[in-house]
């Protein structure tokens, strides 16, 4: 297991960075350009651990896919083109892969068999097994399939109507991507918005979708049709940074390029209503998706409740935002957001561990944390469990803290952000 030990901040925080492509859009990038029919370039693809296992899954698919720094090629010749792996496909940490393949998988006339790490082999994959057997999926796991590894008698599905009954964007885009292989019309009704992209890819790939308010419907039998794409940098990284510059004395931040997709900016609207010095410039499209650059300044902050539907639109911000939340005055209280029960590891655990071995007054509840603001951090060995958004959130604790923070499994970070530490350090210099 590597280990990383790291200073608290000497001085303030300073400079511009420009954090990698979006996670979320590198992944169906790789998915729609694979299905299309020619030849795709993708700019500004996250070379993350999780978005490599998506190339990889189409390369056993039998795509080519060229791969020159975080520009991808990719080599469509349509769906009717994929061929059956041999052998069976990894998804090793990546839930999206997970879940977006099944739908993909569940509808390809190939047998295929899929398996994860530890932690994703723990994950729920039942979210989209029973959804897609509804449209006809031969889907099979151990026992129920409820669990990775899973094994696809792909075949034709049938579009059907489906209310889905958890908030998540990875069901939905599974439906949405097994609804435009099957026969006849796919109708999912959402209960609460979640990230769009899927949505937003699909017209650029010369997919027929539509959407009314909560009710999305896709044609099937749909061939998609090659498309060039630029990424947005991920909010979700540049979150770390925006919350460093907040908390570390003397500072000012840049960090450019940042997607600013109103089913994702969350985060940005809740460490507003903290009273963050946190200012967007340069507003512009990057695609059909909004971008901007997010300037952040150090200064105080105020507890606060995050509670109902935004939670879906800052899930992967939670734990930094908790870090944020030990020094802002007052009580925080995030609720409803039980879904990080499921995530890499469990976040409301992983992170209240963390926080009290770093100082923080911290509680978990069965849905979300409580955090009474603000305490000083003291530096501690704590541990990311294996989950890069922990590990990040650790590292940027020890900026504040009063003496080292080590942390145990630092590598796990590569998943989403595989230059973080060199960022990191830039900033600090
Ligand atoms: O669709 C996506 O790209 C994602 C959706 C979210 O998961 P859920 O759909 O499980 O909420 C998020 O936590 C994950 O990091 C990426
Ligand atoms: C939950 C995450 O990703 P995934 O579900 O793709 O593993 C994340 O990136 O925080």
């Amino acid at each position: 297991m590597t280990t990383i030990e790291l200073q608290p901040a000497t001085k303030g925080l300073h400079g511009a960075l420009q954090v990698p492509g979006d996670k979320s859009i590198s992944h169906r990038a790789v998915i729609f350009s694979s299905l299309a029919e020619g030849t795709s370039y993708v700019y500004n693809f996250l070379t993350g651990e999780d978005c490599l296992r998506t190339v990889e899954a189409f390369r056993k698919l039998g795509v080519r896919i060229d791969q020159e720094a975080d520009k991808l090629t990719i080599y469509g010749r349509g769906i009717k083109h994929l061929t059956e792996p041999a052998a069976p496909i990894y998804f090793g940490n990546s839930g999206t892969t997970a879940r977006l393949m099944s739908g993909v998988l569940a509808g390809l006339p190939l047998f295929t068999v899929a398996y994860g790490d530890e932690s994703l082999a723990k994950r729920p994959m039942d979210r989209v097994v029973v959804p897609l057997e509804k449209m006809g999926a031969h889907i099979y796991g151990r026992t129920e399939a409820t669990q990775l590894p899973l094994a696809f008698k792909g075949r034709k599905l049938s579009g059907v109507t489906i209310e889905m009954n958890v908030k998540s964007a990875q069901v939905k885009s599974a439906l949405l991507l097994a609804g435009m292989l099957a026969e006849g019309e796919t109708k999912v009704y959402e209960r609460g918005i979640t990230r769009n992209h899927t949505e937003m890819l699909m017209p650029q790939y010369g997919i027929t979708i539509n959407k009314n308010e909560n009710v999305i419907t896709v044609p099937g039998n749909q061939q998609p049709m090659a498309s060039d794409l630029h990424i947005p940098g991920d909010i979700s990284s540049a979150a770390f940074f925006f919350v460093a510059g907040l908390l570390t004395q003397d500072s000012e931040l840049t960090i450019k390029n940042v997607g600013l997709n109103p089913t994702r900016d969350g985060i940005i609207t809740t460490l507003q209503r903290m009273g963050a010095n946190l200012a967007i410039s340069n507003q512009t499209y990057v695609g059909h998706e909004p971008v901007g650059d997010v300037t952040v300044k150090s200064g105080p902050l105020e507890a606060l409740t995050v509670e109902g539907d935004i939670i879906a639109n800052l899930i992967d911000e939670i734990p930094i935002l908790a870090l944020a939340a030990t020094q802002a005055e007052g009580t925080t209280v995030i609720k409803d957001a039980k879904e990080l029960r499921v995530k890499e590891t469990d976040r409301i655990a992983a992170v209240a561990q963390n926080l009290i071995a770093l100082g923080a007054n911290i509680e978990s509840t069965d849905d979300g944390l409580i955090i009474h603001g603000p305490t000083p951090l003291t530096g501690a060995v704590v541990h990311s469990y294996g989950d890069h958004r922990i590990g990040m959130m650790n590292a940027i604790a020890s900026l504040i803290t009063d003496s080292n923070v080590t942390i145990e499994d630092k590598d796990c970070i590569n998943i989403s952000y595989p230059n973080f530490f060199e960022h990191l350090s830039r900033i600090m210099k």
